[in-house]
């Protein structure tokens, strides 16, 4: 199963944000997507989602038009977790997590033994269980999106899509999502982020897509993709690059 955008022209009504897109996202394989403040890249994420109609070209689903199938199934195959938002309703983390199951149940069924078990497991692997009963609303940023990401993993989809997931985790919550992220490719996901850290993408992706004012600059295997001068032309600014024995880091000049 591919997940792909095709020759997309992205935006908003009143607005041309990127033309010509063109990305691909296999199963068991990690795309990060990165790129300057406003390059456009949550608009391509939402264009991919179907969250937003591309206003040219299409978002394919294994071959077909994504837009054709039921938001139900799309739900159920692929999951979104968005930049940290706050809830105006005081649910408890556990019935954020389980609002997850929504796709593959009756909408208005009440939640299973198995969906249970699934949000249980979910918050455990995490690490958040302990804020099982606590308001979505009282938690912090970090333990939010932990929370978002543990929803999505209750839809037990195909695709995870991810925008900025470690833009409030502490540096040890940051380690845990990056090593979740690999360990759902291992798991046969496919799965797409983006990040503002270069060291993100050349730990947990196999390939980098570089975008800049709408337009991709470069887009290959991370190792090859991100290197100090492309960065830096990214960016507009400069990188300093250091390498070792244990490998390469980035960090801004
Ligand atoms: N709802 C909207 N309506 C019109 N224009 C928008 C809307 N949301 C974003 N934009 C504009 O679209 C362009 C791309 O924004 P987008 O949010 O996709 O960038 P981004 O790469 O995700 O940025 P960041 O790294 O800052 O999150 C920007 O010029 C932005 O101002």
């Amino acid at each position: 199963m591919i997940l792909e955008g095709h020759q997309l022209t992205i935006g908003y009504p009143d607005r041309v944000v990127g033309t010509g897109l063109d990305v691909k996202l296999g199963k068991g394989e990690v795309l990060a997507l990165l790129g300057p403040n406003g390059g456009g890249k949550t608009t391509l994420l939402k264009t991919l989602l179907g969250l937003l109609v591309p206003k040219a070209g299409e978002v394919r689903l294994d071959g077909s038009v994504l837009s054709a199938r039921s938001i139900r199934e799309r739900a159920r195959l692929i999951a979104y977790v968005p930049q940290t938002h706050v809830a105006t309703f005081a649910f408890t983390v556990e019935a954020v997590v389980l609002m997850g199951r929504t796709a593959h149940g009756d909408l208005f069924s009440r939640p299973t033994t198995k969906d249970r078990a699934i949000v249980a497991g979910m918050l455990d692997r995490l690490g958040i269980a302990p804020l099982a009963q606590r308001p979505y609303t009282m938690i912090s940023g970090g333990e939010r999106q932990l929370v978002l990401l543990a929803r999505a993993l209750a839809q037990e989809p195909q695709f995870v899509v991810l925008d900025e997931p470690t833009a409030n985790l502490d540096f040890g919550n940051q380690g845990k999502v990056m090593r979740e992220i690999r360990a759902l490719a291992a798991s046969g996901l496919g799965v797409l982020f983006t990040t503002h850290d270069p060291n993100h993408a050349l730990r947990a992706a196999d390939r980098a897509y570089l975008l800049r004012g709408g337009e991709r600059l470069a887009e290959g295997p991370v190792r090859e993709i991100l290197t100090r001068e492309r960065l830096e032309s990214l960016y507009g600014a400069p990188v300093q690059m250091i390498t070792d024995a244990t490998g390469t880091a980035f960090i801004p000049g």
